[in-house]
């Protein structure tokens, strides 16, 4: 369903500055795939995401959603098929609307056409039901203003606010790198039953290799812009971190400082 095929990106090309983020990238991913992606600092992971989603473009190769190329959609054009949530709590939900508020225009973006879904009875039970699954308390604060909410609560928001938009591909940056350890446990056991409950295909970029190993079917591993690593679901359950880090040693020669990929 996304196919990356033979991708490149370069940053100011022919300058002194120039950073080669994205060499010779190719990646496909079947419906309901769940890929996990790590590496070192620079490695191009954040780049990946950014020429799925839009907001970068690619210099050469192509890139596919359903057969359809994406190459030539802008970001916003991009947006009914993808959904993304990022590192910073702040950036998925609007600080100033109410929880039900917020859930009331992810619906929205999830439609075609039309002003959509309006605060209803049926609606706010919806977000009621919702928000229980979060078990975070805040289905009994749908008319609280987001900006209270801890970061943990506003990542487990934007989670749900980004299942509700049914994307093609779910993109998570570093989405639970922010929180303290137990907020991010939290929000890794909502990213796993909500991916499972919608059947999203998705991509999640972490620095926590523990993580990495304890969602998803696949894994990834890149260094300097290169793909170098691909575990399947076979492959990924049988691995460990010490077994991660071997992988990596043995194949770039070189020992990699833990702290670089666990952040
Ligand atoms: N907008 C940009 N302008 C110039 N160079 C960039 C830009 N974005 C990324 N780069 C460069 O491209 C390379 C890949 O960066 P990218 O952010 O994709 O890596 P990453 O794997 O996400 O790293 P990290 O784990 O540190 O976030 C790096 O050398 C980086 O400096």
């Amino acid at each position: 369903m996304l196919t990356i095929d033979h991708v490149t990106k370069t940053f100011f090309p022919g300058t002194v500055n120039e950073r080669v983020a994205l060499s010779d990238v190719s990646l496909h991913l079947d419906e309901g795939d769940f890929v996990t992606v790590i590496g070192s600092n620079g490695a191009g992971k954040s780049t990946l995401l950014n020429i799925i989603s839009g907001k970068l473009p690619l210099d050469t190769g192509e890139l596919t959603i359903d057969g359809r190329s994406m190459k030539r959609l802008k970001d916003f054009q991009r947006a009914r098929y993808i959904g993304r949530v990022f590192q910073d709590p702040m950036a998925g939900t609007a600080p100033d609307l109410t929880i039900e508020q917020n859930l009331a225009l992810a619906l929205r973006r999830g439609q075609r056409r039309g002003l959509g879904p309006s605060l209803t009875k049926a609606r706010r039970e919806r977000f009621r039901e919702e928000l229980t699954s979060l078990e975070l308390g805040l289905e009994n604060r749908l008319k609280a203003r987001v900006g209270l909410l801890s970061g943990g609560q506003r990542q487990a928001l934007s989670l749900l606010m980004a299942g509700f938009t049914s994307p093609r591909i779910l993109l998570l940056d570093e989405h639970t790198a922010a929180l303290d350890p137990q907020r991010a446990d939290l929000v890794t056991r909502l990213t796993k039953s909500i991916v499972e409950r919608e059947g999203l295909t998705t991509l999640m970029v972490t620095h926590n290799m523990e993580q990495a190993l304890r969602v998803g079917n696949r894994l990834i591993m890149m260094h300097e812009g290169e793909i170098i690593l691909e575990l399947d679901e076979q492959q990924k359950n049988a691995m460990t971190v010490d077994g991660l880090l071997a992988e990596f040693a043995k194949i770039k020669g070189a020992v990699l400082d833990d702290r670089a990929m666990l952040g």
